[in-house]
């Protein structure tokens, strides 16, 4: 049985409330320390927060005393999630490597540094070998691992078993996201009430380059991209939870049928099923086969909010296929994405 006590840097966020939300009651993983701005530090949690997801504050959180993201608060946990603004993610993650913490991200910051791991689990469990390339701390014990965006996560994923498949030459995605990917208070109401905004800051460039290091192949120690064009566009729109894309992409090796690209996506096998992990969907990625499935709300809560919808998935005119897929963006594109990857590291041993 695995036992270790953790810290969440930026706890009192809403990508840190849902840290803590998933954590209750995980089998592997306690809560011992939170971090937060200078705002909240010195309170407890439930002074400094607001809390805003739909269950009860956990009573022994509440409790707990907001401390400053400083390495020597932290002493004694065996790892820490990053919930973290990005504007000041790169220093303070920075500072909890070197101090020999390692460091679970779910901000952008480290996603393209050169030797650390971006990482799904289901998709490429071995860059988590990258952790063996980093310097942060003088023995290694202090690194960084980060996952990807919450519109790369679908993205990735309903690729993965196409890639395995036929292999992808090029990809055309446009996203439909959520407002919750914008935290809170997020998107002023009156820009997305009965309204889309069709520009989303820096997202299109990252969905571009994060997928093709999610799909690359580790080499002699660092990725090499895989060799595909995407195309994305990053919209937002009034839904709550999940982040909907439409999709088409160019295959290398053309597929006869349609029947053959849904049994690729079936009969796909995650490179992880084995290893039972406590927060691992049972089916990583449902194809939908009715013609208005999936949406977001009815589908993105499915298996814990950690499963990957794939529907409309038919034939292409311009590029080979044409589908939609969907991903919870708050759990599986942030929070629940960072656990599963801290579960991975608990199965390699680099967490101990
Ligand atoms: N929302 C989402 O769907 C997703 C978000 N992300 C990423 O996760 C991160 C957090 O996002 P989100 O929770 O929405 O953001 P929030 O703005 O809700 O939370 C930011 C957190 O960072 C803390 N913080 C801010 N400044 C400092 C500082 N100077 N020192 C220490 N802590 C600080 C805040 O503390 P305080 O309360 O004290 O100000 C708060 O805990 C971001 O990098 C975001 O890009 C990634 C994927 C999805
Ligand atoms: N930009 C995403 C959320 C986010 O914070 O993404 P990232 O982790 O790449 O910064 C959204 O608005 O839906």
């Amino acid at each position: 049985m695995h036992s270790f006590q953790i810290g969440i840097l930026g706890a009192t966020g809403a990508v840190g409330q849902k840290f803590i939300r998933l954590l209750q009651e995980h089998p592997w993983f306690t809560i011992k320390a939170l971090g937060a701005s200078e705002r909240s530090s010195g309170k407890k949690y439930s002074e400094a927060v607001h809390w805003i997801e739909p269950i009860e504050l956990p009573l022994e959180v509440a409790e707990i005393k907001v401390d400053d993201c400083d390495p020597s608060a932290f002493s004694g946990v065996d790892f820490v999630f990053s919930g973290l603004d990005s504007s000041v993610a790169t220093e303070i993650e920075r500072n909890f490597a070197e101090a020999g913490i390692p460091v679970i991200s779910n901000a952008k910051n480290y996603r393209m540094d050169e030797s650390v791991p971006l990482m799904i689990p289901e998709v490429n469990p071995g860059h988590a070998d990258l952790i063996k390339t980093q310097t942060f701390s003088s023995d290694g014990s202090g690194w960084i691992v980060t996952n990807p965006n919450c519109v790369s996560v679908p993205l990735a994923m309903s690729l993965k078993p196409l890639q395995d498949e036929f292999g992808v030459s090029s990809v055309v995605v446009t996203s439909m996201q959520s407002v919750s990917g914008a935290g809170y208070p997020g998107v002023p109401s009156l820009d997305i009430i009965a309204n889309v905004v069709p520009f989303i800051g820096g997202e299109e460039d990252k969905i571009q380059t994060e997928s093709a290091k999610l799909l690359g192949t580790l080499g002699s120690g660092t990725v090499d991209f895989a060799k595909m064009d995407i195309q994305a566009t990053a919209v937002r729109v009034p839904t709550i939870e999940g982040h909907l894309l439409s999709v088409s992409a160019g295959l290398l090796d053309t597929p006869s049928t349609l029947e053959d690209v849904s049994r690729a996506i079936t009969e796909w096998e995650s490179p992880i099923a084995d290893l039972d992990l406590p927060s691992s969907p049972e089916k990583p990625v449902k194809l939908y086969t009715e013609n208005r499935f999936p949406q977001p709300r009815l589908h993105t809560d499915r298996e814990g909010g950690m499963q990957t919808a794939i529907g409309r998935l038919r034939k292409g005119t311009v590029l080979d296929i044409g589908y939609v897929t969907m991903a919870h963006n708050t759990v599986r594109g942030a929070a629940g994405g960072a656990i599963l990857n801290a579960e991975l590291l608990v199965a390699k041993e680099y967490i101990k």
